[in-house]
């Protein structure tokens, strides 16, 4: 089995004095036992990538421009983003599509903006409240990953991440139980192998409310290869703890 992967995103949050304690704590912690990556704010990637260099942790982005160069005021292009030693990128966060107007189709160019830059789209998905309590959970995410492959193909699928983050467990201290988070994994890998022969090769995160405490018991779903952790990926000592979580899980 591949190695569970645990990605942190900073969101907009950090400073060099702040990011330095933290850089420095994961970067001390030695081997992890598990592929673990940070997504942090774009003025950040030298400062992390400088931090990091001697860990196993490398690096991500927290989104791509769908274009690859031009007059774009503000955006930065998935070959900025490699060259400053970029792996992932966050595509379609749902605070992206939520507060920035990110639509389907915009998610899909993304990531295949990323694919094109040779950096892995951890493509995100995930229902509202609403659409849960109105029994459309598997329906949207459905959409939002036909979005994805009417850009990619399925073939290119074998290349992405996929994170299903649902809305209500972002920011909350709500997880997902792991009934709920099987269910929807089981449906996004039964949809990748409609699609694409590497199926069961493609991570497929959970992100929402991620935490030391409930990360075991997450981590032990079936279809769950890792994690997508917001608040608790700022705090050391708890992403730390994290990361092990999906190391045990993977033995
Ligand atoms: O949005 C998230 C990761 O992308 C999840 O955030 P929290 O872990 O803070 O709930």
């Amino acid at each position: 089995m591949a190695d569970k992967l645990v990605a942190g995103n900073w969101k907009m949050h950090g400073s060099l004095a702040a990011n330095a304690a933290l850089l420095g704590g994961l970067a001390s912690a030695g081997e992890l036992g598990v592929s673990c990556a940070v997504c942090v704010p774009y003025p950040y990637l030298a400062q992390a990538r400088q931090c990091l260099e001697a860990a196993s942790i490398v690096l991500g982005a927290q989104d791509v421009s769908e274009f690859a160069a031009g007059a774009y005021t503000g955006e930065v292009s998935g070959a900025m983003l490699a060259e400053f030693g970029c792996r992932y990128a966050i595509v379609g966060h749902s605070e992206r599509r939520a507060l920035f107007g990110e639509d389907d189709a915009t998610v899909g160019r993304k990531a295949a903006a990323a694919l094109a830059a040779e950096l892995v789209p951890i493509v995100c998905v995930g229902e509202t409240l609403a659409e849960r309590d109105a029994g459309a959970t598997l329906a949207v995410i459905r959409r939002q990953l036909d979005a994805v492959a009417a850009v990619l193909g399925g073939a290119a699928l074998a290349r992405v991440v996929l994170a299903y983050e649902p809305v209500w467990a972002i920011g909350t201290g709500r997880s997902a139980t792991p009934v709920q988070v099987g269910e929807v994994h089981g449906a996004i890998r039964a949809w990748l192998g409609e699609r694409c022969a590497q199926a069961a090769a493609v991570p497929i995160l959970y992100g929402g409310s991620v935490k030391p405490d409930n990360a075991a018991e997450l981590f032990a779903v079936k279809d769950v290869d890792g994690g997508l952790v917001g608040g608790a990926s700022l705090v050391a000592e708890d992403f730390l703890a994290i990361c092990r979580a999906a190391a045990k899980a993977q033995t």
